[in-house]
């Protein structure tokens, strides 16, 4: 960045360099969002991938733990096929278990029609659709290619209006794919903007892998922004190489304000070798409440329910916030 876009308007001469450095130093930083609405995937993308099967008691007491914690939305469930995902084989047990409160969603993933309907059987009142801008993974992920996709959630789409269901749209591999490598900005921004003009009210890029830098992250949504406006963007990032926390920065500087994360960072999409976890929803909290940014969440009792899930899962968690109070 130039010298001479960091002066603001009406700075004119008699303004020396380092004055002006210094008003800068105490200016507040303008940039990012008031709230940030975080959707928690912890029970879903944290949990699909655990080799044993959690049980579905312990499923909806997590659910309800992040319901008092203050979650604005917690994606519950998938209605999958049993045989590719075998975790999520519960889902309508998990459907019929929680509490539901008045002003939180509860959405859960429908790759297509068959999903769909059984979701809305099972008193679904969110879907979201799962897309992806690399070939490679699209036929891994959901057995199909992104245009076959792109017809199948075209189907959802359709009937979920007439039932007045609204639907969200993941794109995945936005910044990395484990099958193709890099995947190009303009291929994001192009599968993005189909699912949001095919009715998509929200589109979350996900980088899968958790490959992504800020530079990259930076690149992409400079590119998917040109199409889709950023109040209809989300980011899902997962924290392989330790970047999660500063993409999801450069994407509030950019003006996302919602943020997908998993209670203490579980998670992973099992068609995604080598990812690892989500970014830990209580390192976002913590993050964005630092940022004076709002989020309606309880920290403390976000916490319990990471200790709660960690424990029944005889795993560490992942959340560096959640260790270092326990350590406290
Ligand atoms: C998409 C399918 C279903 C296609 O699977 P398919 O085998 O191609 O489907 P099909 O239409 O050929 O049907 C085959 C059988 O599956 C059944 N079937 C068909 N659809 C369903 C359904 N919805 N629910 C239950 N059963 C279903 C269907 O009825 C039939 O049963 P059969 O006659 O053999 O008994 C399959 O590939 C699948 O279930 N894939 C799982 C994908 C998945 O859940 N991946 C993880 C989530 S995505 C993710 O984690 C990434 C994300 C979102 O977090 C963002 C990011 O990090 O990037």
């Amino acid at each position: 960045m130039s010298f001479r876009r960091l002066v603001p308007v009406g700075w004119g001469a008699g303004w020396t360099p380092l004055a002006i450095l210094r008003q800068i130093g105490s200016l507040p930083i303008q940039s990012f969002p008031k709230e940030v609405k975080i959707v928690e995937v912890g029970p879903r993308d944290g949990l699909q991938n655990e080799k044993t099967v959690v049980p579905t008691d312990v499923k909806i007491h997590l659910i309800n733990m992040l319901s008092e914690a203050g979650l604005q939305a917690i994606e519950a469930t998938s209605f999958v096929s049993p045989k590719w995902v075998p975790q999520m084989a519960d889902h309508k047990n998990v459907m019929q278990g929680i509490k539901k409160y008045p002003n939180i969603s509860y959405p859960v993933l429908t790759p297509n029609l068959t999903g769909f309907q059984a979701a809305v059987e099972c008193g679904a009142k969110e879907v979201a659709i799962f897309g992806a801008a690399s070939e490679l993974f699209s036929k891994k992920n959901i057995n199909c290619s992104i245009d076959e996709s792109l017809q199948r959630f075209k189907a959802v789409i359709t009937e979920a209006k007439e039932a007045n269901i609204p639907v969200r749209g993941y794109v995945s591999c936005v910044l990395g794919c484990p099958y193709e490598g890099k995947v190009a900005p303009s291929k994001v921004a192009e599968v993005a903007y189909k699912m949001f003009s095919m009715g998509c009210y929200e589109i979350s890029l996900g980088d899968t892998i958790g490959v992504g830098t800020p530079g990259g992250m930076r690149d992409m949504l400079s590119a998917v922004l040109d199409v889709v406006p950023a109040k209809a963007l989300a980011v899902h990032c997962h924290d392989t190489y330790g970047q999660a926390l500063a993409n999801i920065l450069v994407a509030l500087q950019m003006g996302v304000q919602v943020v997908d994360a998993s209670v203490a960072g579980l998670g992973g999409c099992p068609y995604a070798q080598g990812a690892s976890g989500n970014v830990a929803t209580e390192d976002v909290v913590y993050m964005l409440h630092g940022l004076g940014i709002q989020t309606g969440i309880d920290l403390k009792k976000l916490t319990e329910a990471g200790a709660f899930i960690c424990k029944a899962l005889g795993k560490k968690s992942h959340s560096k916030v959640s260790q270092a109070i326990c350590k406290l």
